[in-house]
């Protein structure tokens, strides 16, 4: 199905590599101005969800469309132009300054293309997103002196840069101390109010790390959907032990996920 307002939509989408089904029926619906959160165990599927939805590779059945076209018809380098994929994992080995590093976001490239020089208006887009994430003090620093969670934010600025209509983030929390994490969600909160029709999907096997914007969630385990909608349906205790196999309790305060194990009431 999709709609006017569809950004992703997934059909009963299997994914098989090496005889292996590593995504099984999978369909998914998301529109402008939604926020996904995808969780589930390590090896559940998230990141070859995600490599799918970014437009790196083919569902095996099923039918899957981003931003209005479908997988299998579409030029996918040209597709992938237009959705911001974060992964702080992206190597930069290049001696770029942060502000070269956002721009390289418009040809999506680890370095500047040769003979591409940005025009001022670009550059200035640059800086007003490296400002928006908080990066202003770093803009002219070197980026391998920029620690973990300043490449994470600066990443999401890069991704910016193109304006996608999609946000794919994977686990962007990933190494970062407790202040470079919680400076991430509020920027990712504040980013989502700055951009209405943004959509963004985010990945993490960690409930501590989601955005307090988070609208919906889907849960995954064994490549396969166990629960998906509004955020607060989804995130239950029930849900949130069977997606991990494992007897957890989650509470919620002023927005934001704890977890923790569910120890068995004691009789007497
Ligand atoms: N090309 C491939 N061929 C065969 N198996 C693969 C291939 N790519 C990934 N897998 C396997 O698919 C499963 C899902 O991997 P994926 O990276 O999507 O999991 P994940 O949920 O992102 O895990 P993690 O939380 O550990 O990052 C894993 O068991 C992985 O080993």
């Amino acid at each position: 199905m999709t709609t006017p307002n569809s950004v992703v939509s997934t059909d009963h989408v299997d994914l098989v590599r090496s005889g292996r089904y590593l995504l099984s029926d999978i369909t998914l619906h998301i529109e402008r101005g939604q926020h996904w959160v995808l969780l589930g165990a390590n090896g559940a599927g998230k990141s070859t969800l995600l490599s799918m939805l970014g437009a790196f590779a083919h569902p095996t059945h099923g039918t899957v469309h981003v931003l209005g076209h479908q997988l299998g018809r579409v030029d996918m380098r040209e597709l992938r132009a237009h959705i911001g994929h974060v992964n702080p994992r992206h190597r930069i080995d290049a001696p770029l300054t942060v502000r070269d590093v956002v721009l390289t976001g418009l040809t999506n490239t680890p370095e500047f293309v040769p003979r591409w020089a940005p025009t001022a208006g670009q550059v200035a887009r640059a800086d007003e997103l490296i400002a928006s994430l908080g990066m202003q003090k770093h803009a002219d620093a070197l980026w391998p002196n920029l620690s973990q969670g300043e490449h994470g934010r600066a990443l999401i600025a890069r991704a910016l840069m193109a304006e996608p209509q999609l946000l794919l983030l994977d686990e962007p929390a990933t190494g970062l101390d407790l202040a470079a994490r919680e400076q991430l969600l509020t920027a990712l909160d504040e980013l989502r109010v700055a951009y209405p029709s943004l959509a963004s999907i985010l990945v993490t096997h960690h409930l501590e790390e989601i955005p307090t914007t988070t609208t919906h969630a889907v849960l995954i385990r064994d490549g396969r959907v166990i629960a998906q909608g509004p955020v607060t349906d989804v995130l239950t205790t029930g849900n949130i032990s069977e997606c991990f196999d494992h007897p957890i309790e989650i509470t919620r305060q002023r927005g934001r996920w704890v977890a923790q194990t569910r120890v068995p009431e004691t009789v007497g």
